[in-house]
């Protein structure tokens, strides 16, 4: 079935339908990865947004039981150039389509997306919506440009209650706010006692659970949607080891005094490479972000730069120089993507290990 991608801008894209035939409209913005399509579409932080994939055959080796990031698909809607017809892998359980079909996410094949991915480049994130191909793209466009983004996605995606994964190691509290399993996954192999909390969770309520440290976890949307977050971060900081992951990245820096920005059109892919300026080795990246922490509103603060984006110099990591926190704005629990950054996990276990030290040294 012939169907119709429009963006605010009144541009429009005809092409062909795939997954659900239901109209979605969401941000539209484009990601760079070559494979993992099934963890980057289960990947809360994307709700509300409709993605479109530079590369241009996806789903050629179908959906499987162990890439799941969530429970289910998180984006509105699947903009790709070619749809796999022969999806093929010895884990393959159904194709792509059938799966965006069960869970009422729409797909579009056939666009143009390097066209519409320049558009992106050019104009910023645009609004946009999978309709039916006959649809008037001008009264489409204009219902869009009046449609605000929507502002209630971490709340959307967060767990509603807390629940633990149990191991003998340090206990770790893991802030959902649409946490991706791969960050569960790294805690678990590290044998970590894991609680996860609802992202409302008050400090009060997080240390009473008796943390050796805090995971701050991905998430969607604008980290400022969240300003009880902000505040329980900020207590937070210098009474238990912090890390944060992206929009944890972000919340810590607002946390601590610094400011965020929205991008023009953010970082999405398993190829962006950073830089560690302390060690000065760069790593491939995982990345998926649209917001990022504002260069000149470190100045005053306690935050130190520790990565930075090669593409486009932006941070990319941060330390506090008094507390033991620190965080990325990238991926290192990669899923997908490269496990370049696994060792960060690794800090945060010693930088645990070495505050009970101190606490027991000055006990
Ligand atoms: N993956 C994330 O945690 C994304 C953080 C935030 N929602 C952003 O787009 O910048």
């Amino acid at each position: 079935m012939k169907r119709q991608l429009v963006l605010e801008n009144g541009a429009s894209f005809i092409g062909e339908g795939f997954g659900s035939s239901s109209e979605m409209k969401g941000e539209v913005v484009f990601n760079t990865g070559m494979t993992g399509y099934q963890e980057l579409i289960t990947d809360p932080s994307y709700c509300g947004q409709i993605v479109t994939m530079t590369y241009p055959l996806i789903g050629n080796y179908g959906i499987n039981r162990s890439d799941n990031e969530s429970a289910r698909p998180s984006i509105s809607g699947l903009i790709v150039k070619e749809v796999s017809k022969t999806p093929s892998h010895w884990q393959k359980e159904k194709s792509l389509s059938e799966w965006l079909d069960e869970y009422d996410v729409p797909g579009i094949e056939g666009i143009d997306t390097r066209k519409l991915t320049k558009i992106i480049r050019e104009h910023g994130t645009l609004r946009g919506k999978i309709v039916s191909a006959d649809a008037d793209p001008s009264a489409v466009a204009e219902q869009l440009k009046k449609w605000p983004l929507p502002t209630d996605q971490i709340s959307r995606v967060s767990t509603k209650s807390a629940y633990v994964a149990p191991g003998s190691g340090a206990r770790v509290v893991l802030v959902d706010f649409g946490a991706k399993q791969g960050i569960l996954r790294e805690c678990i192999k590290r044998n970590l006692d894991v609680v996860i909390v609802p992202y409302q969770t008050s400090a009060h309520d997080i240390l009473k659970l008796n943390p050796d440290g805090v995971l701050l976890s991905n998430g969607p949307g604008d980290p400022k949607e969240v300003p009880e977050a902000i505040d329980t971060v900020h207590e937070l900081l210098g009474k238990v080891p912090l890390f944060g992951i992206c929009l944890g990245h972000q919340l810590f820096a607002l946390a601590s005094g610094a400011n965020t920005v929205k991008m023009r059109f953010g970082h999405r892919g398993v190829n962006h490479p950073v830089k560690n300026l302390r060690s000065g080795k760069f790593v491939i990246t995982s990345q998926n972000h649209g917001f990022t922490v504002e260069p000149e509103s470190l100045v005053g603060t306690d935050l130190e730069i520790t990565h930075r984006a090669i593409n486009d110099g932006t941070i990319e990591g941060l330390r506090h120089t008094k507390y033991p926190a620190f965080s990325v704005q990238y991926h290192p629990e990669a899923s997908p993507g490269p496990d370049d950054s696994q060792d960060l996990f690794d800090e945060f276990l010693s930088m645990i290990e070495s505050n009970k030290k101190e606490g027991a040294s000055l006990a």
